[in-house]
């Protein structure tokens, strides 16, 4: 290569590979759906540089690893399967210098029939996807990434936005209360991968979701505007989570505004709490990432 040329990034692997795993004990059946995305960046780059193919790892050889490792270990997590993806392409290669695996999961749940589960009939419920990122350097430790993507949530009240600049920029009126309705992003870090059950974490940032965003059933959660909302979920969440070094939350706010009927004769009142027009475009952008300090304790 010419000397005033340097990589920048480099890689190759397949993408969107699509596997269906079942497991079957006795009558009761368990799915796995994803889609997974391998790359590996070699120790050489004559494969680029001089067409010289010696040492790649074909595309579909990765593939295939793919089916053969969850046929041979069977899959638990997409965390876990990641994990043992990246580190068998590392072990299993000397000249790869970096493993990197996505996992996108497709939301498959049991069905349920009159309170009883299903042996083997499951539901698409895409409420929210489930995904992960590993990457892994020779002689690294994993750097694993889960994330809790695309959950749409509305609330009708315990939503305020009041006190904000005012200016010859400003139109919007305070609000005491207002429609809350977003698309919740989590992606968060883990410190650690090793005695990690990532269900268990998963499932326990969902449920920080709802208590922050919905709060208790009767009564919900005050959120004075998006950017708390989001800190208070991220705090709590570094709190119960000491497996976690970060946690990145995204929520755009899908604005509903009253209509405007006051002009209408035959509507009774001038306030309207009932008829909002849904504006998913433009939408509010309100995204932070909370990590631990270094040295923290918690
Ligand atoms: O919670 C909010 N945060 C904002 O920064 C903002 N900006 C805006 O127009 N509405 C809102 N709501």
């Amino acid at each position: 290569m010419d000397e005033n040329y340097e990589w920048v990034e480099r890689g190759y692997g397949k993408n969107s590979v699509k596997i269906l795993h079942v497991r079957r004990e006795g009558p009761v059946h368990t799915i796995k759906e994803y889609e997974v995305n391998t790359q590996l960046t070699l120790n050489t780059d004559k494969d680029y540089t001089h067409g010289d193919n010696s040492d790649i790892i074909a595309t579909d050889s990765q593939k295939n690893t793919v089916y053969i490792l969850a046929k041979n270990h069977g899959i638990t997590s997409p965390e876990d399967f990641s994990l043992l993806l990246s580190s068998h392409f590392l072990s299993k290669y000397s000249h790869v210098d970096r493993a990197k695996v996505d996992v996108e999961t497709y939301p498959w749940r049991r069905i349920v029939m009159e309170g009883k589960a299903h042996n083997h009939a499951f539901l698409f419920s895409p409420e929210v996807q489930h995904t992960c990122t590993v990457t892994q350097y020779r002689g690294g430790k994993p750097l694993l990434s889960t994330g809790l993507v695309g959950m749409r949530v509305l609330k009708t009240t315990q939503s305020a936005f009041v006190n904000f600049v005012s200016d010859e920029f400003r139109s919007l009126p305070d609000m005491e209360d207002r429609i809350f309705s977003t698309v919740v992003t989590a992606y968060w870090e883990y410190n650690r991968v090793d005695g990690v059950d990532f269900g268990k974490v998963w499932m326990t940032m969902l449920k920080l979701v709802y208590d922050k965003f919905a709060g208790p059933p009767d009564i919900g959660i005050f959120s004075p505007s998006v950017q708390n909302t989001i800190f208070l979920l991220q705090e709590a969440a570094l709190k119960v989570m000491p497996e976690i070094s970060k946690v990145q939350v995204t929520m755009p706010n899908k604005h509903y505004y009253s209509v405007d009927l006051s002009k209408f004769p035959e509507v009774g009142s001038s306030v309207n709490n009932e008829v909002f027009l849904p504006t998913d475009k433009p939408a509010g952008n309100i995204t932070a990432v909370l990590g631990r300090k270094v040295n923290s304790k918690l």
